[in-house]
């Protein structure tokens, strides 16, 4: 682990009146199994001796993902070349030499057979060293997924002012992605860590103490991971012949359908049955046995959740899109009961809206043991975030990149996740 040193306030406020100004800009790509992302970051240090403080955050954002690339890891490259047009734009040419680049992916290149996966890590980092940007060591990588669910932590508790020195009182995240999910919280007592398994638990240094998270990633549990996994398409093969059904599509749909870069055949059962209950133990299959059951989950602890838990709960009309909102476990239930069983009705929005809502309320109860009452604040990160929001992945990332080329001070926060 680097070094660790934490200002004592998340976030410093130079009280000075501006005499000086120092610009710094950062690039961070977070390429998802869905798309592949560019947050640019200006930060300006009012204060030679405060720190900088985020001024803007510039976001872009391709489809699909690098892994949707993996026979084509040059074209996958290209996209990333792309984005980088846009922060060539966006940045003062002469910061150009001392602007971090830095790109983490995640489950979709975790699910890539690992000669492709570096294929592609290979390819992207050539493109790196062609541009003018300054390009760190270990600049292009998987992020590993602990590493993932920690500091979507941080960053959710940050950005609600959870943490301070001795904090104690904080928030749990649900993460639920195209390729993994995650869930991390800090556990108010030690029979969740002493019954989790070992590897579920993070230690990190913050604040000159030691945190000890239940956090673990699960790969293949994401949203269009887990819409494989319920069809019986992942890792099939006879892709140009199979079609995979469920009985959580509408009867009369059928359509060819794409992830990862494969194309699969899919249709619900035209002459049997669609509907919840049938859905439910479809989608049990892709969770029961896989998901571990925190002791603790089942207590009072507030959870953030958000990426496609968002997205679902605003199609289905469970919260209002631009403010996100508070549902319990059970609002989760009711709705996927009703999506299954007014196919018809829904379909114009997803024909996957059974399939995938009925998979969150599969997850949140069989999977995590979550109770029917719990509450969960359903977010889009943006609106929890600062007013130009940040990229969760992005922000805490480009501070520890920032750490290894400034002082460690130069941030807000710097962390070890051991
Ligand atoms: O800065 C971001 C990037 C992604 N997402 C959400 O994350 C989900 C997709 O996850 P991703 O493609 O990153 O899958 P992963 O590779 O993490 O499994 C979608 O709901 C996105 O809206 C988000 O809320 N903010």
């Amino acid at each position: 682990c680097p070094p660790v040193s934490l200002p004592e306030e998340a976030e410093v406020q130079p009280s000075h009146p501006v005499t000086y100004g120092r610009t710094y800009y950062g690039i961070m790509f977070d390429a998802g199994s869905t798309g592949t992302r560019i947050h640019i970051y200006k930060f300006i240090q009012k204060d030679p001796v405060g720190l900088p403080v985020l001024d803007n955050e510039m976001y872009h954002a391709v489809k699909p993902g690098l892994s949707a690339y993996a026979d084509m890891p040059e074209t996958g490259a290209e996209t990333v070349r792309e984005l980088l047009r846009v922060a060539k734009k966006m940045i003062p040419k002469e910061e150009w030499w001392q602007t971090p680049v830095v790109l983490k992916a995640t489950a979709g290149l975790r699910l890539l057979p690992e000669e492709k996966a570096r294929a592609l890590l290979d390819e992207v980092k050539e493109v790196f060293d062609e541009s003018p940007f300054f390009v760190p060591n270990n600049s292009v990588t998987i992020m590993n997924g602990k590493n993932e669910g920690v500091l979507a932590w941080v960053t959710v508790n940050f950005l609600t002012g959870h943490l301070y020195v001795h904090t104690r009182k904080t928030v749990g995240i649900l993460d639920l992605g195209g390729g993994s999910t995650q869930i991390t919280f800090l556990p108010k007592s030690k029979k969740t860590v002493n019954t989790a398994p070992p590897n579920y638990i993070a230690h990190i240094d913050m604040f000159n103490g030691t945190y000890s998270l239940y956090t673990h990633s699960y790969l293949g549990n994401g949203l269009i991971a887990a819409r494989l996994a319920t069809l019986g398409a992942l890792g099939a093969d006879g892709l140009d012949w199979k079609v995979f059904t469920s009985s959580c599509l509408p009867k009369k749909y059928r359509d060819d359908w794409t992830f990862g870069g494969i194309t699969y055949k899919v249709s619900g059962i035209p002459d049997g049955f669609a509907g919840y209950k049938l859905c439910y133990y479809e989608v049990l299959r892709v969770v029961k046995g896989i998901v571990h059951q925190p002791f603790e989950v089942k207590g009072n602890s507030v959870f953030y959740a958000f990426s496609y838990y968002y997205d679902r709960a605003v199609e289905s009309g469970l919260i209002d899109g631009s403010r996100g909102g508070v549902v319990e476990v059970r609002d989760f239930k009711k709705r996927a009961k009703e999506v299954c069983n007014k196919m018809t009705k829904y379909r114009p929005i997803s024909p996957f809206l059974c399939m995938d809502m009925t998979y969150i309320t599969v997850l949140l109860k069989e999977g995590f043991g979550f109770k029917d009452s719990t509450v969960l604040q359903v977010e889009m990160l943006v609106v929890i975030g600062w007013k130009t929001g940040i990229g969760f992945i992005g922000v805490n990332h480009l501070v520890i990149e920032f750490n290894q080329v400034h002082e460690c001070s130069f941030m807000y926060l710097c962390l070890c996740v051991c």
